[in-house]
């Protein structure tokens, strides 16, 4: 048998089944296949773990909800657990496959959520990485080699900052998997959209067939890439952890031997990473802007302190950033916070802080605590400049009952307002875990939950 006809049957073998493990299939070879090599690898190793296979029916073509009862009998046949969730909101008009993969996640972590299951397998096989990383590659024309994007799919994702998705077939072929149906002479619905040239991936797909030795290059780029961003991230997490601290709510500060530290490409990554956390913006701001925001952080002359000579202000990823002789500050900019708003429990309020109800009986509302609300509060004595403490303090939230009056310490026992670290928040591959982790310490978000590779860090 070639790797070509014959999956690597150790790919489940490293990774952690201890609570369950929801099987993503939409009923395509890929994913169908998944279900089977998993299902074996389980009954041959872990029987007793809880497999649940789950299929989201999109409801975007006519034929979807037959496959997915496809799917059902499958599993029916095989004695695996299975369910159907439609996708029934609202469907947009523009970024349909964006809103659809939003809303399919969204599905398959509630399923797994409502089972105790921490863990999603998807069928994203060794094709789909090599047309996804073509894709980028187009998109970032003349990027350098080690662009972040080039690393393609990780091998595992936090969703959510909760549940873990695992691609375990990454290095594996769809032919290899075909094959494996085949055999087993099960069949599988083939997407009409998978060959429409009219879309990105199906183009990239056959251009892919066409050139001999196209998809390993593109695969070995991935792999180069993705050894080079976590080493990245390694770095900026380690600057991190040296020059960054947390004087006071919503506030960071930088050391100023950060901007010398001497390593110019993680300094430039844990300052778009502290940006984006500092400034709730769910994607890292522009790498050219941060580099030349890096540049004014720096001495002029040697010798020459700039923040005595030319401290300054900047905004940017809706941070600002004043550097002064006491450090350099980063804080939430006063512009466009939300208004006042009705507190909805577990909601993520203005991209960074996620609020708690808890059992406090009552309606709340929730809004910025502002400035004049800042001005009452007493501030610790710390070193930090009070008014920047205070310039922070404004830009967190508050809660009151609906019925009552707005008060300045309103925050009752059962709730809480907990730091998220906005650019991880919602997807967190596992390449950027370092990073992550380092500034979930660093604002006391939660900490992360343990990697779905057991006994192994996620790489
Ligand atoms: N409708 C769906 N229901 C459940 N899981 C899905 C669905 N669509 C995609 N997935 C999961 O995401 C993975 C990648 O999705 P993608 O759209 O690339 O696959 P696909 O074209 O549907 O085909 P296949 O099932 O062969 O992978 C799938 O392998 C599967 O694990």
């Amino acid at each position: 048998m070639t790797p070509e006809t014959e999956p690597d049957r150790s790919v489940f073998s490293q990774i952690d089944f201890t609570s369950g493990a929801v099987a993503a299939v939409s009923g395509g070879s890929d994913s169908t296949a998944l279900l089977l090599l998993l299902k074996d690898h389980l009954d041959r190793t872990a029987p007793a773990t809880k497999l649940l296979a789950v299929t989201i029916d999109h409801a975007l073509r006519p034929g979807s909800a037959a496959e997915a009862q496809a799917v059902a009998r499958l599993c029916a046949g095989r004695g695996i657990a299975h369910r159907i969730l439609v996708w029934s909101g609202r469907k947009p008009s523009t970024g349909l496959p964006a809103a659809a993969r939003e809303a399919r996640y969204r599905l398959l972590a509630e399923a797994a959520q409502a089972e105790g299951i921490g863990l999603i397998l998807t069928g994203h096989t060794a094709d789909d990485q090599a047309e996804t990383v073509l894709m980028r590659q187009a998109r970032q024309e003349g990027a350098r080699e080690a662009g972040r994007g080039l690393a393609g799919m990780a091998p595992a994702t936090l969703y959510d900052w909760r549940i873990w998705i695992v691609r375990p077939l990454l290095g594996t072929r769809r032919a290899a998997l075909r094959e494996v149906l085949r055999r087993a002479n099960v069949g599988w619905a083939e997407d009409p959209t998978n060959e429409d040239e009219a879309f990105e991936r199906p183009r990239i797909r056959a251009a892919l067939a066409d050139r001999n030795g196209a998809r390993e290059d593109a695969l070995a780029l991935a792999g180069r890439a993705a050894v080079g961003r976590e080493q990245l991230g390694h770095r900026a997490a380690a600057l991190i952890r040296g020059f960054a601290s947390r004087p006071a709510a919503g506030l960071a500060r930088l050391d100023p031997g950060f901007a010398t530290a001497g390593d110019e490409a993680a300094a430039v990554y844990a300052l778009r990473v502290l940006l984006a956390t500092v400034g709730g913006v769910a994607f890292l701001p522009d790498q050219a802007r941060s580099a030349a925001l890096l540049n004014r952080l720096r001495p002029g002359r040697p010798g020459k302190t700039p923040f005595l000579a030319a401290p300054f202000c900047a905004t940017l990823s809706r941070t600002v950033v004043d550097a002064r002789r006491a450090g350099i500050f980063l804080r939430r900019e006063t512009r466009n916070l939300p208004s006042a708003a009705p507190a909805v429990d577990n909601a993520l309020w203005d991209g960074r802080r996620r609020i708690k109800l808890g059992d406090e009986p009552g309606e709340f509302l929730i809004a910025p605590l502002g400035a004049a609300g800042a001005a009452r509060q007493a501030i610790a004595e710390n070193g930090t400049p009070p008014s920047l403490v205070r310039a922070a303090l404004a830009a967190e939230p508050v809660l009151w009952r609906a019925s009552e009056h707005p008060s300045d310490s309103p925050i009752l026992p059962g709730m809480a307002v907990c730091p998220v670290v906005a650019p991880f928040a919602r997807f967190l591959p596992s390449f950027d875990l370092a990073p992550a982790g380092t500034v979930a310490a660093l604002i006391g978000a939660p900490r992360l939950p343990a990697p779905p590779f057991g006994g192994h860090t996620a790489g």
